[in-house]
């Protein structure tokens, strides 16, 4: 998104027809994790439905941060890469996030960017099935997901072929004995698409192919498991559902087994057997820690690891009942409120399809997002007609969700937006 929002009028949403005035009400009276809102601070006035983008600051952040600037950094100085545990920081971080998305401590290191780690997964993966000419990806994947499949496969002497998840099960039964690898999302980024990971996963292995999946949408918002489906590689960013802060860094699981054969790309001294050895040959760490590659990013890690306390004490299968319950509940005022007026759901309406996301077209999304910021309503566009809006259950309320369709719709309404199109390299 692009607009600061001023005035931040979001709170109301007494224009709302009353039967969804009450619906919200009563669905946000029966919350069992209302609670946890006070575990983000988020600013007085605003509905914050962009937090599949960046997610707003969780309020174990600050403390963290004054406490590694001012008494580790400026007092322990380097001594902290010991006594403060910065050095296992990509480790400890990794194996919090990996509690989120099923993986046993050991397999998940955090530092680097998911474009980084998706290099270094995307390499590791071709070079463990060294005879298989092909790399798999979803033609609707995230952009830096398509470009790095291209270039991996460039460097490999791969072949990339794009294949909607829909299709991979008739895909490999032709031509499943030439993949490497598949690659994918198990959520479409605009779309807010739920795809089903286990039944991928099966096809990708029956198919004696790795399967590497990039959690960014997925991760915090819905449990996962990808010890229990045999997941081969994942990758996913600390900034959206994690809350993590603006270039938070991403993380990269990687089996147990594969870790004796595991080949990266990038081979920096954090992930040498003993970096401090200063010998002149790379000789890669054991487990997981030769995943890493130079110096983490230490504060960003520490924002993080604090971000990850919002989810202590709390239970993902509520976390999924309750974003199923807020992308419902925005479905059905989208079809009260905002299909009259031209705007077209595209978020599966059958709740195993979809994920913590709901998005509308309509030809003017631009204009509209920027207009509900303005009202204080966070959202996003996605070129070239998409709307998303992000909930996430640990802070957004059906008031919320209620508050950002009654705006929306007020705004197409009345026509208060500016219908052009985002100049070129408009951050959206
Ligand atoms: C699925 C997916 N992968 C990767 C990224 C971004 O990668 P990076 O964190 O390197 O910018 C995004 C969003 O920015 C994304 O939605
Ligand atoms: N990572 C982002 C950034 O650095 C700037 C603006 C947006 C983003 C995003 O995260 C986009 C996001 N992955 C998406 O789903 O479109």
């Amino acid at each position: 998104m692009t607009t600061t929002p001023s005035p931040r009028t979001a709170s109301r949403a007494d224009g709302a027809p009353s039967a969804l005035r009450e619906s919200a009400a009563r669905l946000d009276a029966d919350d069992a994790l209302a609670h946890l809102r006070d575990r983000f601070l988020l600013p007085e006035g605003v509905v914050h439905l962009d937090g599949n983008s960046l997610g707003p600051l969780p309020a174990a952040v600050p403390p963290a941060l004054t406490d590694a600037v001012t008494r580790q950094w400026g007092t322990d100085l380097i001594g902290s890469w010991n006594t403060n545990g910065w050095w296992e920081a990509p480790l400890r971080v990794g194996d919090a996030v990996g509690a989120l998305i099923g993986a046993a401590p050991g397999q998940t290191v955090a530092g680097d960017s998911t474009s980084v780690q998706l290099y270094t997964a995307l390499s590791a993966a071709a070079a463990l099935r060294p005879d298989r000419p092909l790399l798999v990806t979803d033609p609707g994947h995230f952009p830096t997901d398509r470009y790095l499949a291209d270039a991996v496969a460039g460097q490999r002497g791969l072949q990339v072929r794009r294949v909607p998840p829909h299709d991979l099960a008739a895909f490999l039964g032709a031509e499943g004995h030439r993949v490497a690898v598949v690659s994918y999302s198990p959520v479409d980024f605009r779309t807010g698409e739920l795809y089903d990971m286990e039944a991928l996963t099966r096809a990708a292995h029956d198919a004696g192919a790795l399967v590497l999946w990039d959690l960014c949408h997925a991760a915090g918002a819905l449990p996962l498991r990808v010890d229990d489906l045999g997941v081969d590689l994942a990758v996913g960013c600390g900034y959206k559902f994690l809350s993590g802060g603006p270039g938070a860094p991403a993380y990269l699981y990687a089996a147990r087994r594969h870790h004796a054969a595991l080949e990266t790309p990038l081979t920096g001294w954090n992930g040498h057997a003993d970096p401090f050895g200063l010998s002149r040959d790379y000789t890669p760490a054991p487990g997981i820690s030769r995943a890493r590659i130079g110096t983490p990013p230490v504060l960003s890690l520490l924002a993080l690891e604090a971000a990850l306390t919002a989810f202590d004490g709390v239970d993902l299968t509520r976390v999924r009942a309750k974003s199923l319950s807020l992308t419902s509940f925005f479905l059905r005022c989208a079809d009260e409120l905002l299909t009259p007026l031209g705007f077209t759901p595209v978020t599966p309406a059958d709740p195993d399809r979809r994920a913590s996301q709901v998005a509308l077209s309509h030809p003017h999304a631009h204009g509209l997002v920027r207009a509900l910021a303005e009202r204080g309503v966070l959202a996003d566009m996605r070129a070239p007609d998409l709307l998303r809006f992000g909930v996430n259950a640990l802070y957004t309320s059906h008031r919320d969700v209620l508050t950002a369709a009654a705006h929306l719709r007020d705004i197409a309404r009345e026509g208060a937006y500016d219908p052009t199109p985002p100049a070129a390299g408009t951050v959206t």
